[in-house]
């Protein structure tokens, strides 16, 4: 794992453990070792330590976190390093990220090569730099800078690096003959001012005021979230304790962090991230053995909402776009829309000028589909009426190319259904974007009975082109992120029994949702609810009245409703569940006296008792119904692990990732209690199905050994 040779009286230690040489058991003896022969090799001048492969080591073994780890820790191979009487070089390319960085900085010299970049992510994992990454890069940075690095988790660029004062040079072509040279540059030189744990922190005396300040800055930005505030705590000691008690002081903070919650499901996140990206599917068919095709061109239909930003993703990643609307006039729109939302990244700083011409010049307009002969592949995203997509999708297929990918951006009608109007449902699947979808980092990709794994690789090698995070389900109605959402019904029910729409929205912020669902629905428009409820009905051959408290033998809350009949449509109208103040353009929802006298006569009307509402019980109607239903979505097959339901509830609803997901969040609460408030609630509500226990979850509960281990995560045993 840590090669050694010794070329021109340096010992070259080649760290050699892919795929990001992380710092494992192995690497770590590896290189004590290394290190101590070096010291004691009369033949050796120097030692330089390089990573083989892509990358300096990118730090810690993550893996190796989850279970009791093996000394030599990280700061003692560090101190070793530190101590060697010979100077020790570290020749970073690639990430030199976490404890990489921290090997580095324990050497005496720092070389990077000019593409490298270096940072400490561990406050990404719940952590901090816990081999003494805290106490050392202050003493070369300087306070803010550290506290800046080391709190966002940043990585920096080389050049950056040596502004900084991190590395001591940048250098191009062969990194380790670069290193070399410089070292020869330098051997001869005294030691001592080069070891870090021997040096003070040059700002020290500021300490207190850029605490403060960056405190209050971190406060705001991470609600709830511990680690940054940890991280800071501990650069504040590396200015105000001496070197080994600051030492002391960052040990002690960074065990807290790994035995804690938030870590542990940051960890997870971490890794079902990755998991996500790999699939199966029931044919056997895999990420492993299936290759995806080369997309060149791509056509949106619609250039609504969805379609202007699904279109943004493409042209932003180089993918020419033909843009289609009903007629011109609607065309010329969207186009000027499209423009103004790339002229306000442009604002942000997240693109150039030069970068948003670019996009523009690969977009064009078409005001029918028969320009679509020669494209890749087709993202339809219409208004969500089944009819109206199987016409478009009859008439791709006659005019695409046999071997173009035909996609519907729909959020809940079933694949099987486009896909039947047409002559190869092989090529045909869901892409179902977020809004707004240039934005939103989630694609949930669908696939039905006859999709075939090529459209499946090429659908999930595309989001992962254009910068989204994608995950893959099967066909059903709502497919998991919208089937599994009961957080808003539950809510509604919530509101009829006694809770008020702020105590709910606080409750689900306190949470770490970035948003209450009342201010969310706010946000979106009543009316889209309630056009998806007036549908729904429709179909059923039913009418909704503001009474109507039962659906084909359901509950059902018309309390949206009301607020839709009244008008009150959300933040465009000034007026939603809450009130905004429109006059002086203010987003900032007011509790409105007249919404809760609206639920009370709501409630008195259908002679509803109200209650007093615990946040626990807002927390576990809205949580648990939604867990349930994860659970049948398991079950069905319908998302393969929980792992890809937990990356749908971060990326696609901003679900807390501190928390993991719903499924890693009720596998920390515990499955038995779980299941058996899931158990009390169906009895207490018989009139929503959602309550209607998982098999699977039962299952798990009192036969843990009978279900297969793929479907439930390796990290729920062991609580990470
Ligand atoms: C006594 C006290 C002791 C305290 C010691 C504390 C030390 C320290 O402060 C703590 C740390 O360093 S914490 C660590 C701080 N460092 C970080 O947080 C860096 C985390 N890593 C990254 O950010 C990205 O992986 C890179 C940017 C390195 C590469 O990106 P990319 O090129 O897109 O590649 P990719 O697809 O992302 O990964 C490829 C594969 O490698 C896997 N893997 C990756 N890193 C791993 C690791 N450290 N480990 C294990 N595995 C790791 C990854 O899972 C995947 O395998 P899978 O089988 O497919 O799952
Ligand atoms: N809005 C969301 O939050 C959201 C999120 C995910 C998925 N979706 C889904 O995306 C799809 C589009 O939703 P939206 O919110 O963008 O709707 P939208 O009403 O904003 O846009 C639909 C567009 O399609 C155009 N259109 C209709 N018929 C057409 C035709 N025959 N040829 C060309 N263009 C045509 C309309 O003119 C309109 O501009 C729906 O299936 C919806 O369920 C919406």
């Amino acid at each position: 794992m840590v090669d050694y040779r010794v070329e021109d009286q340096f010992a070259i230690l080649e760290i050699n453990n892919p795929p990001v040489n992380a710092l494992s058991l192995h690497v770590r003896e590896g290189l004590l070792n290394g290190v101590l022969r070096a010291s004691a090799d009369n033949n050796v001048k120097a030692i330089i330590l390089i990573g083989k492969g892509k990358t300096f080591p990118s730090g810690a073994d993550i893996k190796e976190f989850s279970r009791p780890g093996k000394a030599p820790w990280l700061p003692e191979v560090g101190h070793t390093i530190e101590s060697s009487n010979k100077p020790v070089f570290s020749a970073l390319h690639g990430t030199a990220l976490g404890g990489g960085l921290e090997i580095a900085l324990f050497s005496h010299y720092r070389i990077a090569e000019k593409t490298a970049k270096v940072g400490f992510p561990e406050v990404h994992l719940g952590l901090l730099p816990g081999a003494e990454g805290t106490i050392r890069l202050p003493r070369l940075t300087g306070l803010v800078i550290a506290m800046e690095m080391i709190t966002s988790g940043r990585q920096v660029s080389a050049k950056e690096a040596l502004k900084f004062g991190i590395v001591d040079k940048v250098v191009e072509g062969n990194l380790l003959k670069e290193t070399k040279a410089f070292a020869k540059s330098v051997l001869g030189q005294p030691l001592e001012p080069r070891k870090l744990s021997l040096c003070g922190v040059k700002d020290a005396d500021q300490v207190d005021k850029y605490y403060e300040a960056a405190l209050k800055e971190l406060l705001k930005k991470y609600r709830g979230v511990i680690a940054p505030v940890s991280c800071l705590k501990s650069i504040r000691g590396s200015a105000q304790l001496p070197y080994k008690e600051a030492a002391e002081l960052e040990r002690t903070l960074f065990s807290e962090l790994m035995s804690g919650a938030q870590s542990a499901a940051l960890r997870y996140s971490f890794f079902a991230e990755r998991a996500a990206s790999r699939w199966n599917l029931p044919n056997g068919a895999s990420s492993a053995n299936s290759k995806p095709l080369t997309i060149k061109s791509a056509a949106v239909i619609g250039a609504g909402t969805m379609g202007s930003g699904i279109a943004i993703c493409l042209i932003r990643s180089g993918i020419p776009v033909i843009l289609v609307e009903q007629n011109e006039k609607m065309l010329e729109n969207a186009l000027r829309n499209i423009g103004y939302i790339l002229q306000g990244s442009v604002k942000l700083g997240r693109m150039t000028v030069d970068q948003r011409s670019d996009c523009l010049r690969i977009l064009q307009g078409a005001a029918s589909i028969e320009k679509l002969k020669d494209v890749d592949i087709v993202i339809e995203a219409v208004y969500e009426n089944l009819k109206l997509k199987q016409e478009i999708f009859e008439k791709l297929d006659k005019i695409c190319k046999p071997t173009a990918l035909l996609c519907s951006n729909t959020s809940t009608l079933d694949i099987d259904l486009i896909a039947s109007v047409t002559s190869k449902p092989d090529r045909v699947a869901g892409t179902h974007f977020f809004a707004p979808a240039y934005i939103m980092k989630l694609l949930e990709n669908i696939y039905g009975s006859k999709t075939s794994p090529i459209t499946v690789a090429t659908i999930m090698d595309l989001g992962k082109k254009i910068g989204k995070i994608s995950v893959l389900s099967k066909t059903c109605d709502g497919f998991i992120a919208n089937r599994m959402n009961k957080i808003g019904t539950e809510a509604a029910f919530l509101v009829e029994e006694g809770a008020l729409p702020h105590d709910i929205d606080q409750v689900l912020e306190d949470f770490g949702m970035p948003m209450g669902v009342f201010k969310v629905s706010d946000l979106s428009g009543i009316d889209i609810g309630w056009s998806i409820r007036q549908e729904m009905a429709k179909k059923q051959g039913i009418t909704l009245t503001l009474e109507t408290h039962y659906v084909s033998g359901e509950r059902y809350s018309s309390l949206a409703d009301r607020l839709y009949n009244l008008g009150r449509l959300g933040l465009k109208t000034g007026k939603g569940w809450y009130r905004y103040n429109n006059a002086s353009n203010s987003r900032k929802p007011i509790i409105d006296p007249d919404v809760t006298d609206m639920i009370l006569n709501h409630c008195e009307k259908l002679r509803i008792k109200r209650r007093q509402i615990s946040p626990q019980e807002i927390i576990e109607r809205c949580l648990y119904a939604t867990v349930n239903e994860g659970f049948k979505i398991l079950e069905e097959g319908v998302a393969e692990k929980p792992e890809d339901i937990d990356i749908v509830w971060q990326y696609g609803f901003s679900f807390p990732r501190y928390r993991g997901g719903p499924m890693f969040y009720a596998s920390q609460v515990g499955l038995k209690k779980v299941y058996e408030r899931i158990c009390y609630y169906h009895e207490s509500f018989p009139y929503s199905k959602h309550w209607l226990p998982s098999d699977l979850l039962k299952k798990l509960v009192s036969h843990p050994n009978e279900v297969p281990i793929n479907l439930w995560m390796n990290y729920t045993n062991s609580k990470l």
